[in-house]
């Protein structure tokens, strides 16, 4: 169980984070929703040590990791792709995938790259092209299959839709979806695009202003017409 308690965060004196709680379960996707500035990009930054946060915890089951070095998450099972598909363009798909088994949870291998291959098979496919050969897809797949390398137990991912055409996005989220189940990982989603988050999620939690305005049952928030209206834009 990952779970985030009275989380705050600020840049000078912007408060982008005000006490934000939730917990997000093994084998879920969990996803984090909201509107532009709401403090979803903020609150995966905080968790994962780049933002110092002013309050509250971060607990990996049980075990408290606040204010813990990103580095050092890496080794306790925490994995951050952030937005952007950062992947070292001159370095072909295997090397890049390698360069994510580098850090790991303490004391296990790195993924076995042929796995990967079988969970994203189109990565197999074009596992010798240079990453600025691939498609935005294609990229996306790589800097996920690159945190899986890891062997996280968490997973943050920041807006992994953004940029995709709808047809690439559904086919991300469909994979993502596999993987959740295969690998008993707890994923944290963080999108803009909620109506797509959460035909795959199982939880959704909603910020407003860096609170949490509503967090329940994806099927539940996806129901729910006046707060679609309100923070969710569909
Ligand atoms: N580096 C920064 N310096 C100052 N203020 C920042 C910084 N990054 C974000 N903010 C502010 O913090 C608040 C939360 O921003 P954040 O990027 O976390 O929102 P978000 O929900 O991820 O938005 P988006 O969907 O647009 O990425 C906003 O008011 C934003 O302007």
């Amino acid at each position: 169980m990952f779970a985030v308690e009275d989380l705050s965060a600020a840049y000078g004196p912007v408060k982008a984070l005000n006490g934000v709680t939730f917990t997000a379960s093994r084998g879920q996707v969990t996803a984090v929703l909201g509107a532009n500035g709401a403090g979803k990009t903020t609150l995966l930054r905080t968790v994962s040590g780049l933002v110092r946060s002013t309050r509250g915890t971060v607990k990996l089951d049980g075990k408290d990791i606040t204010r813990t070095a990103t580095e050092k998450l890496t080794s306790y099972g925490l994995s951050h792709v952030p937005e952007g598909r950062g992947v070292i363009a001159e370095l072909t798909v295997v090397e890049n995938l390698r360069l994510g088994g580098l850090h790991r949870a303490t004391a296990s291998e790195p993924m076995p790259i042929e796995r990967i291959f079988e969970l994203f098979p189109r990565l197999g496919e074009r596992r010798d092209a240079t990453a600025h050969q691939l498609s935005g897809g294609e990229r996306q797949m790589l800097v996920i299959g690159r945190a899986l390398m890891a062997r996280p137990t968490v997973l943050l991912l920041d807006e992994p839709s953004l940029g995709l055409a709808p047809r690439v996005v559904a086919q991300i989220f469909d994979l993502l979806r596999g993987l959740v189940q295969s690998e008993e990982l707890t994923v944290v989603l963080v999108e803009q695009n909620a109506r797509s988050a959460l035909s795959i999620a199982d939880h959704g939690v909603v910020l407003n202003l860096g609170k949490v305005v509503a967090s329940a049952p994806a099927a539940e928030l996806a129901a729910d017409e006046q707060l679609r209206h309100a923070y969710l834009g569909f």
